[in-house]
């Protein structure tokens, strides 16, 4: 049996269809599009093409798009007056800081400055306590954007096994709370886990977030089950001064023999990322406007 693959890709790419439509009719009754801050410390390569692709789409969907490109040395002082400054303008719905930040900065203290009404990223702690207590808040944008595939991959979710690997703020704890909202059964394995493989084995669903390549093997899966990969590994490249190959935390060729569906890496849940930062975004705009939205389509 060869498992389907979960086009994330074009999922993606028609909710930002779907987004743009309703950023069109909040322009309308609001008198300005909805605002988007992306906050950059450095020149780390990797961050710059996130941030990047973030402006592009977000442009694309008829938002207004903030960039600060700070120098790697900027003090943290400096950066928290930049959120500040950020929280109290109306122009803006949303504010992204693009992590990892440099060592000198305390990641905690960014996150905690951010206006948890403004905190499209869902990483303030106010909001990670709203999803855990089931009160309206922001959502993460990658484990919302792999409900949202794994909802349209299998209908009703309720009474299914799932096991998320690797615990993080920003991907593991969030996708256990979600998926725990949706009534699976949820486990959440991490670098502790005794005997992974068996815990993997009894999953329908299968949700990876470690950051190691290729761990999750083919033969650790259950004939049918549906498997999201969230990992974004980069590889050696093979010649300098080129690209390693991108590869998940799931061997896709062994998955692709046993599993019922598959997101690939690339073109699984990368889009689904910035597809779900400017559904946040649209949200808050609405929110802080007080104008209704369509939250079925989105
Ligand atoms: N597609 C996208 O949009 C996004 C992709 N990513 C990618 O997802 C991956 C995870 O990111 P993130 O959550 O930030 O990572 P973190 O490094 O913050 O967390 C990794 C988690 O994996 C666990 N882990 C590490 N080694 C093992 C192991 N051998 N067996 C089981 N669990 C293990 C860790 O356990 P412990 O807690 O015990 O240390 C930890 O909980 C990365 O590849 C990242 O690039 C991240 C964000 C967005
Ligand atoms: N404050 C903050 N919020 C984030 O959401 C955030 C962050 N910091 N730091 C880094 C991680 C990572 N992340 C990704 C976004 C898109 C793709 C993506 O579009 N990936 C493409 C491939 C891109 C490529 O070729 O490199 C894909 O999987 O198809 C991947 C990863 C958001 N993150």
């Amino acid at each position: 049996m060869t498992a389907s693959i979960i086009d994330g890709k074009a999922f993606a790419a028609a909710l930002r269809e779907r987004i743009a439509t309703q950023v069109a009719s909040f322009h309308e009754a609001a008198g300005r599009a909805p605002g988007l801050a992306v906050v950059l410390v450095g020149e780390d390569p990797a961050s710059a093409v996130y941030v990047r692709s973030k402006h592009k789409a977000t442009v694309a969907a008829g938002m207004g798009s903030f960039e600060h490109k700070l120098s790697a040395d900027v003090s943290q002082d400096e950066l928290l007056a930049l959120i500040d400054t950020l929280n109290a303008d109306d122009r803006i719905d949303g504010i992204l800081v693009q992590l990892p930040l440099p060592d000198h900065i305390d990641e905690r203290a960014v996150t905690t400055r951010i206006d948890p009404d403004k905190d499209v990223d869902g990483f303030h702690p106010v909001n990670a306590g709203r999803l855990a207590t089931g009160l309206y808040g922001f959502v993460p944008c990658t484990p919302l954007g792999c409900l949202m595939l794994l909802k349209d991959q299998l209908g009703d979710l309720a009474g299914l096994d799932a096991v998320v690997i690797g615990r993080s703020n920003i991907v593991g704890k969030p996708m256990a709370a979600l998926l725990t909202k949706e009534s699976c059964t949820v486990t959440l394995a991490h670098s502790k886990t005794k005997d992974l493989s068996s815990v993997v084995r009894r999953a329908d669903i299968v949700v990876a977030a470690v950051g190691r390549a290729e761990m999750i093997k083919g033969d650790w899966i259950k004939p049918g089950a549906t498997v999201i990969d969230v990992g974004i590994n980069r590889e050696a490249a093979p010649v300098e001064g080129s690209n390693g190959r991108l590869v998940g935390d799931v061997d896709f060729a062994g998955a692709m023999q046993v599993a019922g569906a598959v997101t690939p890496v690339p073109g699984g849940v990368g889009p689904m990322t910035i597809a779900v930062l400017l559904r946040n975004t649209l949200v808050s705009a609405h929110r802080r406007a007080r104008v209704p939205y369509d939250k079925d389509a989105l």
